[in-house]
């Protein structure tokens, strides 16, 4: 992705709405964590990152794990070359032997849900003891892919492009400690 000057990001920033603060996305860590010091307790499992969305939210979470686990990270993207057309691309494949073994993925976003689909779809063919996903944000619309769901949700967000805490705005800002959008009256 190329660069964009420090003014273009600065306009952004001054265009920018808070849509989640980052004190309601730090308690969305802790409750996060909660759920999952609950549901992997003694399991020890493998902790995917997915990069590089999941980076951030994965740091956080981890922070307040009480499970004992491993960390790996796997690398998908997806990209759209005409409306309709969806491929996922395979950056990077852990080379760990995951079979019999409890995998949690981190990301930081289910927005349509392409990418991580594909990514378990991906993971089951090796058979593992179990997959589930775990995103700090769940963005609210109908354009859901089939049969998939994450089963561990921080919060739920509006239907528009969101950066921060690990999601990009053309490749920056992927490190503000909340949730933020373009403003509706500054769109294109
Ligand atoms: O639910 P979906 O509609 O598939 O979208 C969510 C995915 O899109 C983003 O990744 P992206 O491919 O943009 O790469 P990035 O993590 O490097 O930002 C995000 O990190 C999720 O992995
Ligand atoms: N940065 C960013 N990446 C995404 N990938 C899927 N949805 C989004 C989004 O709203 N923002």
């Amino acid at each position: 992705m190329s660069q964009i000057s420090n003014k273009e990001i600065e306009q952004t920033l001054r265009n920018s709405e808070c849509l989640i603060s980052s004190i309601e996305v730090a308690a969305a860590y802790e409750r996060l964590a909660a759920q999952l010091n609950l549901h992997y307790a003694g399991l020890n499992p493998i902790v995917m990152v997915v990069m590089n969305g999941g980076l951030i939210p994965a740091g956080q979470l981890l922070t307040h794990l009480t499970f004992y686990h491993r960390m790996h990270y796997i690398h998908a993207s997806r990209y759209r070359e005409n409306e309709g057309t969806n491929e996922l691309v395979w950056k990077f494949k852990p080379d760990v032997d995951i079979s019999g073994e409890h995998v949690l993925l981190v990301d930081d976003i289910f927005d349509e849900g392409i990418t991580l689909k594909a990514i378990v779809e991906e993971l089951k063919k090796e058979n593992p003891k179990s997959v589930d996903c775990c995103v700090l944000l769940n963005k609210v619309h109908d354009r859901k892919v089939e049969d998939f769901k994450v089963d561990f949700v921080g919060l739920d967000v509006d239907d528009r492009y969101v950066y921060g805490c690990g999601m990009d705005f053309h490749g920056y800002l992927r490190h503000l400690p909340g949730i933020y959008a373009i403003k509706e009256d500054k769109l294109p």
